[in-house]
């Protein structure tokens, strides 16, 4: 029986899983949505996505992309989820939980959804009806852009059933990715969900002129608030040195090519919060997260003084100088 693959979405990420499911050998039908019906025109007649990754040849049959999403999951056995948080639970309104039934839902996704302050496994389960054992997470160190240029990357795939997330991690790896599973389901995405807030932190830090010796203090404070926090929240024997956790933290605080960094540099040097969203035609999911997070650590109560530093920044309109000030006081 060959394997059915739906990919929810249509950035750059998930231009990039369409890429690497293509480029993995074995046996599958890739279907892909995405709401744009433009782009998938474009897709269709010159079998590239116009507004992200253009470079990237997309070889999957026409009929298969389509704006239709009952169409798309009706005929997937596995599900990519790939839009940004903040707009999943309007992506999938008109979905009814029966028709994820027996499905295997994998989350690409690294953000909260903010409605609920929930990570997405959670709220697979808790709103479709989804099984944890039929959830995987994709996460690690990995930007789109490098995918695109098949730049050697390492995957984790995470899951309560560590055997299906074997079975997955085998439809994506390929020539450039390889694939590494984990039981840390809920660790793996709120340690994903943590990086994004630590690199707008980094990047705001670089937009004030810190240079590269503070930078290493503040990810050093970072990596600490992140075990902190998923011990907390999941506390299993885990070491934060792995690559899903101390990896994804640092290629998203240092890349050129992270989004949440660029947004936080561009708070740094004094843009607003909207001017600018206005300018990137990508979502920087740290934003949102630093509400989810900050509202969900209220029940915790871990010391996440970079957290707090982020929060008042964007929500509170703090000045992003007296911000950090008063955070270098508190680091170490
Ligand atoms: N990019 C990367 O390297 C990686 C990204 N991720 C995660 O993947 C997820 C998707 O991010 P990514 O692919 O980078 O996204 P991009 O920033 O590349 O693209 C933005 C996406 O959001 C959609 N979008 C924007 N506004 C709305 C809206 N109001 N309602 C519905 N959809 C909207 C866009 O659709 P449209 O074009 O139709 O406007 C587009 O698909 C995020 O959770 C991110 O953290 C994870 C690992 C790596
Ligand atoms: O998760 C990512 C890299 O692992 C992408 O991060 P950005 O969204 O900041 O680009």
């Amino acid at each position: 029986m060959t394997n059915k693959i739906a990919v929810i979405g249509g950035g750059s990420w998930a231009t990039a899983i369409i890429k690497m499911l293509s480029d993995n050998t074995s046996p599958k039908e890739i279907f892909w949505w995405m709401r744009d019906t433009e782009a998938i025109s474009y897709i269709k007649n010159f079998k590239h996505n116009p507004k992200y990754l253009s470079a990237v040849e997309i070889s999957i049959p026409s009929s298969n992309v389509s704006a239709d999403l009952n169409f798309i999951v009706d005929h997937a056995d596995y599900i990519i989820l790939n839009v940004p948080a903040a707009f999943l639970r309007s992506t999938l309104s008109d979905l009814k939980p029966e028709q994820l039934k027996g499905k295997k839902i994998i989350s690409a996704i690294k953000g909260m959804v903010p409605e609920y302050n929930q990570i997405i496994a959670t709220f697979l389960n808790e709103n479709f009806d989804v099984p944890y054992h039929n959830i995987l997470v994709i996460s690690g160190p990995c930007h789109a852009e490098e995918v695109a240029l098949e730049k050697l990357s390492y995957l984790t795939i995470a899951g309560t059933d560590k055997k299906l997330a074997a079975v997955f991690s085998d439809f994506l790896s390929n020539r450039y990715i390889k694939t590494i599973t984990s039981d840390d389901i809920f660790g793996t995405e709120y340690a994903a969900v943590l990086k994004n807030i630590y690199a707008v932190a980094s990047g705001i830090c670089h937009g004030l002129g810190y240079g590269d010796n503070f930078q290493a203090v503040l990810i050093s404070n970072a990596i600490r608030e992140i075990k902190d926090f998923v011990d907390a929240v999941h506390p299993i024997e885990r070491d934060i040195k792995e690559s899903a956790y101390l990896g994804d933290l640092l290629v998203t605080a240092y890349s050129q090519f992270s989004r949440n960094r660029t947004f936080g540099n561009m708070i740094g040097k004094g843009y607003t919060v909207k001017s600018a969203q206005l300018e990137m035609n990508m979502i920087a999911e740290g934003y949102y997260a630093t509400h989810s997070m900050y509202q969900i650590n209220k029940n915790f109560g871990v010391n996440m003084p970079i957290l707090s530093a982020v929060y008042s920044i964007l929500y509170e309109k703090e000045i992003p100088q007296q911000s950090i000030k008063l955070l270098t006081e508190k680091l170490s």
